[in-house]
């Protein structure tokens, strides 16, 4: 059997997640492309504000329905041909987009660019912890969602430019031939495992809280799929993924620009700089939350849950008030939103410590699912809203305050799911002999160490 510790080559390792990552990039390039064309698509299909949002819908729909059969394949054919062959989707995807002017057409392009879309983020997850150690991985996690979130950058500045300058059909295949050559560099350079292979030893129950307690589970064991399904750490990724993700994708994707203008009265240009405040903070949210992660595996789901209510909080701040609120107070809420976002990949930590490696990718696929499914939930129900209420779309502040606040339900079905599973994975730890002792412990603890001390 390979050795447990030795070390890939740190060169290697970071090769192979960069060029991964840039697939990652340009993913969520062409994922947000229409966002920003949007009048553009309007105009060239001849279709209302509502339809438009059909393009958003169906692409997130399909990237949540690819997701657990791209883990299928990951944990069988590898990270290194599913992300090429994902960047080749998306980039026909985009081809399609160029050239085709009706709207179902332009429909099964945005269908072909969320299948491809559905690859990236999920192949590079799978990487991390074959190629770096556990200690790393979940700081890494977190820069990748981080670097990856620079993609929608690329289709706000350069991609507008292009569309501005050249034009739609050149600005798409610009973004076509970029996932090509990306694509080919990750099937060059990419690797699925180092040579000296690391058993991905990342069982929960290590860090300062509780001695380490590795077990070595060979990589290729076959393990089948109702083993995911019922281990409750699977759920519990999935359900941190659920409460984490909706609000910032309910807000960036889609509803976050008509409020903060329409509803709080912003100018569009203060508004997008809120929206880069957002992205912005997750450069110290980010690593900060990766870090805690690493140093208490014990208490991660305190994280996601104080995350949550953080955001809860923000959000009934703001949606109380029947007034426009200061710029302060949404600028808040935009850093609570990517606190909330950056705890959601959290649960990719519970799928990677509670699951077999040779599952990993199938649960990261599925917790993955989660936040996607709640995301489209909760625009779904947003967008509902609005309709009943205003349906002539002239949308004022009262309007927002009502539909917004449907993501209660989304909160209160995700938090029923987190708690529940959260109880059947401390039992299932105790069950293997990882007793988690009450926070109130730990701290009489630490109390009583440092009075000794002193
Ligand atoms: N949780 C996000 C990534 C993220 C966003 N902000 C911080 N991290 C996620 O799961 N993304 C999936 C994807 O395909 O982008």
């Amino acid at each position: 059997m390979p050795s447990l510790t030795a070390p890939a080559p740190a060169r290697a390792a970071y090769l192979v997640w960069a060029a991964a990552l840039a697939v990652y990039v340009v993913a969520v390039t062409g994922r947000t492309s229409l966002g920003v064309a949007g009048l553009q698509a309007a105009e060239r299909f001849d279709i209302s504000a509502t339809t438009l949002s059909l393009f958003s819908v169906v692409q997130l729909a399909v990237y949540a329905a690819a997701q657990v059969p791209v883990g299928v394949l990951l944990d069988r054919i590898g990270s290194r041909t599913v992300l090429a062959a994902g960047a080749l989707l998306l980039a026909a995807g985009q081809v399609m987009l160029a050239v085709v002017d009706t709207l179902p057409l332009a429909l099964a392009a945005r269908v072909l660019v969320g299948a491809g879309d559905a690859t990236a983020f999920v192949s590079v997850l799978r990487l991390v912890p074959a190629w770096f150690p556990a200690r790393r991985v979940p700081l890494l996690n977190q820069v990748t969602g981080l670097v990856g979130a620079t993609g929608q950058i690329l289709s706000a500045v350069p991609f507008m430019a292009l569309l501005l300058a050249a034009g739609w059909t050149t600005a798409f295949t610009s973004l076509a031939a970029l996932g090509v050559l990306l694509g080919t560099l990750a099937a060059v350079v990419v690797r699925d495992r180092p040579a000296r292979e690391r058993d991905s030893v990342q069982p929960v129950g290590t860090g300062p809280e509780v001695p380490p307690a590795a077990v070595a589970v060979p990589p290729r064991t076959r393990v089948p799929m109702r083993a995911v399904l019922r281990e409750p750490g699977t759920w519990l990724g999935f359900f941190t993924h659920f409460v984490g993700l909706f609000p910032a994708n309910t807000f960036t994707l889609l509803w976050g620009v008509p409020f903060l203008t329409a509803g709080q009265g912003l100018t569009p240009v203060a508004a997008s700089t809120l929206l880069t405040v957002a992205a912005l903070s997750g450069i110290v949210v980010g690593p900060v939350t990766g870090e805690l992660t690493a140093r208490h595996p014990l208490r991660r789901s305190w994280l996601v849950a104080g995350a949550v209510a953080a955001t809860i909080l923000g959000w009934a701040s703001v949606l109380a008030a029947s007034t426009p609120r200061p710029v302060w107070q949404l600028a808040l809420l935009v850093v609570l939103l990517t606190v909330s976002a950056t705890a959601s990949n959290v649960g990719f930590d519970f799928a990677r410590t509670f699951v077999p490696p040779a599952r990993l990718g199938t649960a990261t696929g599925l917790v993955n699912v989660g936040g996607f499914v709640a995301s489209l939930i909760s625009i779904y129900l947003v967008g509902l809203v609005l309709d009943l209420v205003r349906p002539d779309g002239d949308y004022v502040l009262d309007d927002f305050r009502l539909a917004l606040s449907t993501q209660a339900l989304v909160w209160a079905v995700g938090l029923t799911g987190f708690v529940l599973a959260r109880r059947a994975t401390r039992r299932r730890m105790a069950a293997r002999g990882v007793v988690v002792p009450p926070v109130r412990d730990v701290v009489a603890r630490i109390l009583a160490e440092r009075r000794d001390r002193s």
